[in-house]
């Protein structure tokens, strides 16, 4: 038996509290007696919520007071949407474990309308996503897509609320919600391209705290893992932010990793795509690579004319 007890920071979104009493059930399980508890906290993130995320400062605002928390012994560990952790973390925090990734793509949402190809010209699809919106224009130029912010229960709200013919939400948070039957379309990762590390939940913890290591070992999934050292590798070399329109997706087969990435113009009237392989264990130097390849072929460009210096 163990007398420490766990303390989880989460924040108070229904999304982000199915997925800290996940991480507890796991914990659990894997470690019958050990005690786990919740700590919910409103993160600036979820303050600002009438806001664009890319202008109130980015994704760092939702994770900041957890690993405040963390940091002066208020929590143990710290759940996550591992697309909303920032690829570098405060110096003496690690992620200590990487779930198996759950569905990664993209759902189309809508209450009148059977697919993105079905919505009428000139149809409202909202999403605050720039990744997102840029690839819809891309694909639809005749939408009107507008801003849509607020937790997935809150859009799904405003939808239904007729302020939108369709959204655009990640696969996953419906799914782990139970709204799987609200998904109309999921797009294809070749015509709507991911988030980076979305669908992957991951925990966050200090470096130095090795029996949390431990028990979180059995909750480490090396496919996530593979699959969010290319992707980040990736992301941190187009500039590492929600303010970027960048996309990617890897995926590892056997020994080998396949990494497909972009970067677009918000308007969509331009997109920067590429795809590398290779082994497996040079996931964060294929990252790279492509990042690379993407800045030469015209990503430089389109993070240059939004201010971000590559
Ligand atoms: N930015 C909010 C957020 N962070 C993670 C998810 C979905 C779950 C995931 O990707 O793990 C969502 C909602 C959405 O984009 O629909």
């Amino acid at each position: 038996m163990n007398s420490r007890s766990l303390r989880i920071a989460t924040r108070r979104s229904p999304l982000a509290l199915w997925q800290a009493e996940h991480v507890k059930a796991r914990l659990c399980a894997a470690h019958p007696g050990l005690g786990v508890e919740l700590l919910p906290m409103s993160t600036a993130g979820d303050r600002l919520l009438g806001q664009s995320l890319a202008t109130a400062g980015g994704k760092g605002l939702f994770v900041k007071e957890l690993e405040v928390a963390m940091l002066e012994g208020r929590a143990d560990l710290a759940v996550h949407s591992m697309k909303d952790v920032p690829v570098q973390l405060p110096d003496g925090m690690t992620l200590g474990a990487l779930l198996a990734g759950e569905d990664p793509r993209d759902a189309f949402v809508s209450n009148a309308h059977e697919s993105l190809d079905h919505l009428p010209r000139g149809a409202i699809v909202g999403t605050a996503s720039l990744r997102r919106a840029s690839q819809l224009r891309a694909l639809r130029p005749d939408l009107a897509v507008e801003p849509l912010r607020g937790n997935v229960n809150t859009r799904l709200a405003k939808l239904d609320n007729r302020e939108y013919d369709a959204i655009i939400l990640a696969c996953a948070g419906l799914d782990r919600l139970g709204f799987s039957e609200r998904i109309r379309e999921r797009f294809a990762v070749t015509r709507m391209l991911p988030a980076i590390a979305q669908g992957v939940v991951g925990v966050e913890c200090r470096a130095d705290d090795q029996q949390l290591h431990d028990w979180l070992a059995p909750l480490h999934d090396e496919h996530s893992a593979l699959r969010l050292r290319a992707e980040r590798a990736f992301n941190a070399r187009l500039g590492g932010a929600c303010q970027v329109p960048v996309a990617g997706h890897a995926t590892a087969s056997g020994e080998r990793l396949r990494l497909v990435g972009l970067v677009g113009a918000a308007d969509g009237t331009q997109i920067v795509r590429g795809e590398i392989g290779g082994p497996v264990d040079e996931a964060a130097q294929l990252g790279l690579n492509l990042a690379e390849r993407l800045l030469d072929d015209g990503a430089a460009a389109i993070l240059r004319n939004l201010g971000i210096e590559v």
